[in-house]
Order: structure tokens, then C-alpha cells, then sequence
């Protein structure tokens, strides 16, 4: 159950075409099953962290393995086992997907091309909508759905996914307080199953009662990482990063 699932050393990424590297010298050991939080003011380079580890973003220095996998080898292969629900993200009001294809859609990439869904896919994305509490919205068009209802259907299909890494960036912005709380426990069992969690957040009211491994971003850079209880992390962030932490 435990042993690194990330490891990245002296990691510089640079967005196409940007000046500067976006991350300076990162380096993390992150284990299986850890619930980490990342916080950091506007621009401290949260979200380019999330996508260096998921292989999206050029790796101009250092070495990254991730799942056991080089990533400067094979980004393919680490996204196949890296599940990633992004910020603040809105399906097209005229997708021609239910929100039970779109969660089925996380099976994609361990069918292989043009293979069917068969039983074992289709279990897996209805336990994931059960998970979520959204089985009665498995036929409505994506489309149509509210925010947080989309925002649920995005975790579900990465969930469905069967990742051994969930990354999750804002994942509470949109959700009403009885959500906020449900996937927060969720989020808490995934990680009690052997699943790494790391959870991008400017709002901390609402982690789960275990320990809470804290980073705090700042101009690219990893500037303070404790694990503490979860009362405890809006404290070192605001610390860690200055009055504007919460900006
Ligand atoms: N697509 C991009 N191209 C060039 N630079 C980018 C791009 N996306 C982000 N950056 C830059 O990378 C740096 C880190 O941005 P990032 O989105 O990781 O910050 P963040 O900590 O997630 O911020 P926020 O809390 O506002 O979401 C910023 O200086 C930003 O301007």
C-alpha cells in the first residue's frame, strides 16, 4: 500500500512559447494513498503542477516517475493511470452526450481503439454516477446540466477511470454544501483504497477528518510542506504564502 507513487526531481516546466519556467526545481516523493493539498495564492503555479505530473506540459529540467513510469518517456502511459478533474471546466450546452456516456468515456483508455464498452465498463461508470450521487442524470444531456451537476459527472468519469492517482483542481467551487461534504468524504475514502488525492483549493472548510499533507505554491515554487490536521492547513497556507493567500 505504501511507497512512492510520484517522485519528481529537480523538475523545471515551461508553458509553449513562455519566457520563464512556470515550475522551478520541484522536488516531491508523494506515497500511495496520501491526501495532499495544494494551496498558494493566484499564479503560484498549483494548476501547472497538476498538469506536470499528468505528463500535459514540457519538462524543460529534471527527472519524473509517476505510477513507476518515466514520464519523459511515456505521457500516454501515465494519463492512462492519472485521473485529472480540471478547474472550472463547462461541457458544450449542444453536446450530443448523456452524462452517462461522457462518465463512460473514462473507460476509453483502457478499452483501446474502437473496442466496445462491455459488462465490466458500464458496472464500473454506474458505480462511479453512485458515488456521486447522480445515477438519475445517467440519460440527460450534458449539455443541460447545472455546474456542479457537470462537475460531478467530470469526477465520475474519472473515477470510472479507476485511477491510482486523482488529481483535482478547485473541485469544490461549484458544489452546494451537501456536495462539498459528500465528496470530500469521498475523496477520504479513495485515499483510505490506496489512492493517491491531490486537491488544488483556495477553500479549506471542507477536508476530510485525517491527516492532510499541505503544499503551499509560491512563484513556481514548493515553499512549505507539512502534513497537519486539516484545522490547521488554512493557518500554514495564509503563513506560507502571505497576506494575500486567500486572494
Ligand atoms: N497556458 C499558459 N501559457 C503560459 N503561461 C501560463 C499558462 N497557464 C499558466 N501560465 C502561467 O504559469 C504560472 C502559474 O500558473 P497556474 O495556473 O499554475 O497558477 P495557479 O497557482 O493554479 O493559480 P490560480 O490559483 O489562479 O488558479 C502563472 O504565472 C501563469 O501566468
Amino acid at each position: 500500500m505504501t511507497g512512492p507513487t510520484i517522485t519528481l526531481s529537480g523538475v523545471y516546466t515551461a508553458y509553449e512559447g513562455a519566457a520563464n519556467p512556470s515550475l522551478r526545481n520541484i522536488n516531491l516523493t508523494i506515497d500511495r494513498g496520501e491526501f495532499v493539498v495544494v494551496g498558494g495564492p493566484n499564479g503560484a503555479g498549483k494548476t501547472t503542477l497538476l498538469e506536470t505530473i499528468n505528463g500535459m506540459l514540457r519538462i524543460t529540467h529534471g527527472s519524473a516517475r509517476i505510477c513507476g513510469i518515466n514520464l519523459l518517456e511515456d505521457g500516454v502511459g501515465v494519463r492512462r493511470r492519472v485521473g485529472y478533474v480540471i478547474q472550472n471546466f463547462a461541457f458544450d450546452p449542444l453536446s450530443p452526450f448523456t452524462a452517462g456516456e461522457v462518465v463512460l468515456m473514462g473507460r476509453y483508455g483502457r478499452l483501446g481503439y474502437l473496442n466496445r464498452p462491455k459488462e465490466p465498463d458500464i458496472r464500473a461508470a454506474r458505480q462511479a454516477m453512485q458515488m456521486l450521487g447522480i445515477e438519475d442524470l445517467a440519460d440527460a444531456p450534458i449539455g443541460t446540466l447545472s455546474g456542479g451537476q457537470q462537475q460531478k459527472v467530470l469526477i465520475a468519469q474519472n473515477l470510472a477511470k479507476e485511477p491510482e492517482i486523482m488529481l483535482l483542481d478547485e473541485p469544490f467551487s461549484n458544489l452546494d454544501l451537501i456536495a462539498k461534504h459528500s465528496v470530500s468524504t469521498l475523496l477520504h475514502d479513495l485515499a483510505g483504497a490506496g489512492i493517491t488525492v491531490i486537491v488544488v483549493s483556495h477553500a479549506f472548510d471542507d477536508l476530510p477528518p485525517r491527516p492532510i499533507r499541505i503544499l503551499v505554491m509560491n512563484g513556481g515554487e514548493v515553499t512549505a510542506d507539512h502534513t497537519c490536521t486539516p484545522d490547521e492547513v488554512e493557518d500554514i497556507v495564509r503563513t506560507a504564502s502571505g497576506s494575500d493567500a486567500r486572494a
